[in-house]
């Protein structure tokens, strides 16, 4: 058996950070992989923690080693995921989430159909800008750029196997906290049908 991966994506400013980290503080068998970047890192955020920063040079070179599981440019920086690591957590038996963008999900989703996938809803484009702006970490023209792609984000809500709406925090973190109990519940259904099919096999049944 092996530990079930889930995507997370929503459009910037819509609260997909803080719901990832309550959610995996209220779970010890949950962890987020730490995606690199070239975007520089904000005020608060720690490196290795948030994000592994690195220049454009040490990505590029990253991915030509193969190094990602998946990476994408995303309002014009460069993010991926390590492919190592996820790997490692999922063959110990740990569940693990990628926190991503929409192409990164399209990726991961080719390459290991059997993902959970999330997306996340503001409830409404006002409140989108209001959290952008009070969470106080971004330029206004880092804003605007966010806002600006908030639709076109938010389009490809219909590839993912869930919808959350984050307007209360607490009902969003208990939608996923039942999405990541359904999701083990599936995950060990099939590995004991499994199980159950090969002992049958070499049993000569
Ligand atoms: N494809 C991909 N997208 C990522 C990765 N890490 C973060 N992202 C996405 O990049 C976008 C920008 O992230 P960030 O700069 O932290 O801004 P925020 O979404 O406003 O908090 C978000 O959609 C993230 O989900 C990654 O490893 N791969
Ligand atoms: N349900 C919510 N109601 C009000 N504000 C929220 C809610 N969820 C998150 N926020 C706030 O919105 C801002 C953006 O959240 P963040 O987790 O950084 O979003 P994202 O990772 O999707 O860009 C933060 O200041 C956060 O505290």
């Amino acid at each position: 058996m092996s530990g079930t991966l889930f995507i997370i994506a929503a459009a910037s400013g819509t609260g997909k950070t803080s719901l990832v980290k309550s959610l995996v503080a209220s779970d010890a068998r949950l962890g987020v992989s730490i995606s690199h970047t070239t975007r520089a890192s904000r005020p608060g955020e720690i490196d290795g923690v948030n994000y592994h920063f690195v220049s454009r040079e040490a990505f590029l070179s990253d991915v030509g080693a193969g190094q990602f599981l998946e990476h994408a440019e995303v309002f014009g920086n460069l993010y991926g995921t390590s492919r190592r690591w996820v790997e490692d957590q999922l063959a110990q038996d740990f569940d693990v989430i990628l926190e991503i963008d929409w192409q990164g999900a399209a990726i991961v989703r080719d390459l290991m159909p059997q993902a959970q996938s999330v997306f996340i809803l503001p409830p409404s484009l006002p409140a989108l800008a209001e959290r952008l702006n009070g969470r106080g970490t971004d330029s206004a023209e880092v804003i605007a750029h966010r806002l600006s792609e908030a639709i076109a984000d938010i389009g490809h809500y219909a590839d993912f196997d869930y919808l959350v709406i984050n307007d209360d925090f607490a009902t969003a973190l208990a939608d996923l906290q039942g999405i990541v109990r359904a999701a083990r519940l599936s995950n060990r259904a099939q590995s004991q049908r499994q199980a159950s099919l090969i002992r049958r096999l070499l049993s000569g049944g």
